[in-house]
């Protein structure tokens, strides 16, 4: 199978990410923070990219770091810089035609899993990194000196808490939904699903006494759990039978993303006819007609419940 995915045994295995560059604010290192040097390659519709997008708006770098958006039906053999889907910004450096060629641009032996997101060095003329958490990590606290807003979402003193939960949010949620979803066999399937649900209850529950993952400011870790809970209704809970209870029926996690959703410039990252077409249309093997549903619908926009101002910009 292509996609990029690995099946072993019925069971979906992500693979590590190739690129693992830093980028850091002194300019010491080969990869020194600067204004209009770097670019990301990202898809709308991709959780993992979806954070890097996040971290851009919250920051304040959108005039810093420039951004070119793939087309969201990803072939096999990977994403396309097709123009013909509103969003779809083509390759803005070079005019590629695919995201390989950004990969064998950077490294012309390049023969591994072609992904979003990609941090790319346009002074260099290669990538930087392409694993999502590292590159959050970097526009966190790499890009101060010209962050619109002085914000730290992986404050020290909470660092440990953030690293625990996003274990188990990785492993249980956001891996979670595909371990359901790419699984060839009913055991794996259940298994997978028992535990993202076990895990969705232990949040709902966490949620019920707290107002957010690590207790009352926004961190990283809402951020890493809110691109997987904007997704779960319109595409998981079908496309990958993630069907035990909607997102809309966990009181608390709904409020949570309606209100994650309603901070200030996060809207404008969530494109839901990139993220449907993409699952929709992309996985064959999954959805052979590849229709997109039309529904569900839902209001992000409605009162979330969760009162408070916590994030003035
Ligand atoms: N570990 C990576 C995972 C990124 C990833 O899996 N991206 C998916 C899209 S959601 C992708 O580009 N897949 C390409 C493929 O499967 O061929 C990260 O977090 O950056």
């Amino acid at each position: 199978m292509a996609l990029g995915l690995k099946i072993e045994q019925g069971e979906f295995k992500r693979t590590e990410s190739t690129f693992r560059n830093w980028i850091t604010a002194s300019g010491e290192s080969d990869f020194p923070a600067e204004a209009n040097r770097y670019h990301l390659y990202v898809s709308y519709a991709c959780p993992w990219a979806h954070r890097a997008l996040i971290y851009l708006k919250l920051k304040g770098l959108e005039d810093i770091i420039s951004v070119s958006v793939v087309h969201p039906v990803m072939p096999e053999e990977s994403w396309t810089f097709a123009e013909d889907f509103a969003g779809a910004t083509g390759d803005t450096l070079y005019g590629l035609e695919k995201l390989r060629d950004t990969y064998l641009k950077a490294d012309p032996e390049f023969s591994g899993l072609v992904t979003v997101p990609v941090l790319w060095d346009k002074k260099q003329q290669t990538i930087v990194n392409n694993e999502s958490s590292e590159i959050i990590r970097m526009l966190n606290n790499a890009f101060d000196a010209f962050a619109k807003h002085d914000i730290d979402l992986y404050p020290p003193h909470l660092a440990a808490q953030i690293d625990e939960i996003n274990e188990m949010v990785y492993d249980k949620i956001n891996n979670g939904v595909y371990k359901t979803g790419f699984a060839s066999s009913q055991e794996i399937y259940l298994q997978a699903y028992n535990e993202l649900f076990a895990a969705m209850d232990e949040l709902e529950q966490l949620l019920a006494s707290q107002r957010y993952l690590v207790g009352d400011v926004i961190t990283e870790a809402d951020w890493r759990l809110f691109t997987t809970l904007v997704r779960f209704d319109a595409v998981y809970y079908g496309h990958f039978k993630t069907n035990k209870k909607r997102l809309l029926d966990y009181p608390n996690l709904w409020g949570y993303t309606k209100e994650l959703y309603q901070v200030a410039g996060i809207a404008e990252t969530v494109n839901m006819a990139h993220i449907k077409t993409h699952y929709y249309a992309s996985h064959r093997f999954i959805n052979p007609t590849g229709i997109v549903p039309a529904g569900p619908e839902l209001d992000f926009y409605a009162p979330h419940g969760r009162d408070g101002d916590y994030l003035a910009m």
